[in-house]
């Protein structure tokens, strides 16, 4: 554990921060070349094509934020029909124009969003505190469903819909019935991996069209969130809360406050403002690319524990095909410890390869081995399921047995392992307590400050710009004794940019990657609008810009559009290696510039013999046309990650 006092730590910082800060740098810097412009501050309106198409467009400017509603159905928008609420199809876009507080139809017709993002179904929240337009576009399944009918094959459609559009939006939500969300969430917080954006699931107890009703509210809570946070997280917002999604039950079936959290503290609360709970926001740390699992395996199954339960009830419940079990035991795992014929059929079925997991009917606590009739449920071969709720250990079940490639050991390891988030884990490793940090104790004495918020306070407000000065110096050890004192490395300083953003304007690679595998997120936006990837293209950056395009990173729809004037300003002035790390970044060589030209013309009409020939024999490979997907010689070296070279044929220069 690296000590925060530690005087090297504190001396690094203190160079770093004695060096002009980047925001001056950035500013002073010689004036940049248009090659080094950000296409994002170049606002310009592109054609575009419709959700239909599963192809939307990105913002019509910097300040907006996009975000996707998948509404499969549920009570917030259902009506009467013979006295019993049923979904509506087609009623929800219409309705929901009609409120001025989802949305502001003046600023559509001022912006013609509704030509911009080509679809009838994208709407405009009014601006928001932060100055920010959110555009939601809805797409609406059909049939709509009322959630007890839904299925994995449903949870599967979302998931591969989420993936589809992935890169086009900021962040998602899902309108789905209260009965089976916690099931949806949970699957879903397993079949997303490596994920980077919000998904956030929500509906109402009485249906948006309703006088009184909790529809309006939740939507419009989890749009802000969804479209302004980077929670790369599946989450469930409901009255004024939002949960991590794999840790909800529903509770109530006539209350607003439907859903609980028993075992997780809320990621946000929406009061007066909403604030988010950074220190509990799950990250994935990877630096591999977001993909979404739609396998499922339905041979899965909750079998509750009571007084009397027979053995040949369990052994039905046990028989082939079932592959996986979620138990419900009492208190803190308990089974009887005096039915031997019980427990012989748990036994049986374990030793037959069925996977059971011991996991509690209290609503709060946790599976542990403290009793007898505990302990014989270890000895049969069942895995403690920890805190996890029944609805995320059966989803976790369905998601592991359906990996063919993993072995039954490994598939029993990781149901005992914490995926994302759904378990506490082990206290034995629990991270220091910020007041054993004498850094920020010594500030806190000076500053006469001892309760444990002021200290907070004073430890977020410290943290951002420490952590990105030392990102500037490539510092890994500083960054490494701030995250032991609890910071959190993805937090962004009075300009929203975070260390992963100085990190990728400085070029260091090694501390690209540490930041990615401790959560830092690529998909983080400075006040700008530039993410980390615009930062590392900037500066000319190609290993950086390799590592985060493989880790998920992507240019916007808008800035793919204008990236065409980029190349073709590159290629007037013959410069090749802008060429190349433009295109490596996802830029579209067949793109033309603002006047209609492509690069390779350009270079034509210049004389730049060597640029034609370079890009012509680019064009050569299908892979320069795909936009969010690998171009081709990203995969050349993937494992040489470090690797200053890009595998382009050797091209004769000539003058
Ligand atoms: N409040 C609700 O949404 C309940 C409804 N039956 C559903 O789950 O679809």
């Amino acid at each position: 554990m690296a000590d925060v006092s530690c005087p090297t730590s504190l001396v690094s910082l203190g160079r770093a921060l004695s060096q002009p800060s980047l925001n001056l740098l950035e500013t002073n810097d010689t004036s940049p070349t248009t090659s080094q412009l950000h296409p994002c501050r170049r606002r310009k309106l592109s054609s575009c094509s419709s959700i239909e198409n599963g192809d939307p467009v990105t913002s019509l400017f910097a300040d907006e934020s996009r975000v996707l509603v998948i509404n499969t159905g549920g009570t917030i928008g259902m009506t009467l029909h013979d006295n019993v609420l049923a979904p509506k199809a087609n009623a929800l876009v219409q309705s929901l124009r009609k409120l001025p507080i989802l949305h502001d139809e003046l600023y559509a017709h001022q912006t013609s969003m509704y030509q911009y993002y080509g679809s009838e179904n994208s709407l405009v929240l009014p601006l928001n505190k932060l100055n920010r337009r959110i555009i939601y576009t809805i797409l609406e399944y059909s049939p709509l469903l009322d959630s007890s009918n839904m299925t994995t094959d449903d949870w599967g459609r979302i998931g591969k819909d989420i993936e589809k559009n992935y890169e086009n939006y900021d962040g998602f939500v899902i309108l789905h019935g209260t009965d089976t969300m916690a099931y949806t969430a949970s699957a879903l917080s397993f079949m997303c991996e490596n994920l980077g954006k919000p998904i956030i699931l929500t509906g109402s107890q009485v249906p948006i069209y309703e006088l009184r009703n909790d529809g309006r509210d939740n939507l419009l809570g989890a749009l802000l969130i969804a479209g302004q946070f980077v929670i790369p997280e599946v989450c469930l917002y409901f009255f004024n809360k939002l949960y991590r999604g794999n840790r909800v039950t529903k509770v109530d079936a006539g209350s607003f406050n439907a859903f609980s959290s028993p075992n997780l503290a809320p990621l946000a609360t929406a009061e007066v403002d909403i604030s988010i709970s950074w220190d509990t926001v799950w990250r994935a740390n990877t630096t591999a690319k977001f993909q979404v699992r739609t396998e499922l395996n339905r041979n899965v199954g909750l079998l509750r524990l009571f007084p009397g339960i027979t053995a040949s009830t369990v052994r039905a419940f046990l028989q082939p095909p079932m592959q996986g079990v979620v138990l419900e035991t009492y208190g803190s795992g308990n089974a009887p410890d005096n039915r031997p014929d019980l427990l012989d059929e748990l036994k049986k079925a374990t030793d037959a390869g069925v996977i059971i997991m011991n996991c509690t009917q209290c609503l709060r606590g946790t599976v542990s081995a403290s009793y007898a009739t505990g302990m014989v449920l270890m000895d049969a071969g069942l895995i403690a399921g920890g805190d996890m709720t029944p609805e995320a250990a059966l989803s976790k079940l369905s998601y592991i047995l359906a990996k063919k490639e993993l072995s039954l050991e490994a598939k029993k390891k990781m149901m005992a392992e914490n995926l994302r988030g759904e378990m506490s884990a082990n206290l034995d490793g629990a991270k220091l307590c910020l007041s054993d940090s004498q850094f920020i104790q010594v500030i806190a004495k000076s500053l006469s400050i001892s309760c444990k918020e002021e200290l907070e306070a004073i430890r977020d407000a410290l943290t951002p710009p420490l952590a990105c000065a030392a990102a500037k110096i490539g510092d890994i050890e500083a960054l490494n004794a701030l995250k032991e004192m609890g910071s959190n490395l993805c937090l962004g300083d009075f300009d929203g940019r975070t260390p992963l953003h100085i990190a990728a304007c400085e070029g260091h690679f090694k501390l690209v990657q540490y930041l990615l595998s401790n959560g830092a997120s690529v998909h983080s936006k400075d006040r700008y609008g530039d993410t980390p990837l615009c930062n590392a293209v900037r500066f000319r950056h190609k290993d950086v810009v390799k590592l985060l395009r493989k880790t998920g990173a992507h240019f916007s729809r808008e800035q793919i559009e204008e990236a065409g004037t980029e190349l073709c300003s590159l290629a007037a002035s013959g410069d090749i290696d802008g060429l190349e790390i433009w295109i490596l970044a996802g830029a579209d060589l067949n793109k033309p510039g603002y006047d209609g030209k492509t690069a390779d013309q350009v270079a034509e009409a210049a004389g730049r013999k060597e640029v034609v020939m370079f890009l012509v024999q680019l064009k050569g490979t299908k892979s320069m046309t795909v936009f969010g997907e690998f171009n081709e010689y990203d995969e050349y070296d993937d494992d040489d990650e470090n690797s200053d070279t890009i595998e382009f044929t050797a091209i004769p220069t000539e003058n």
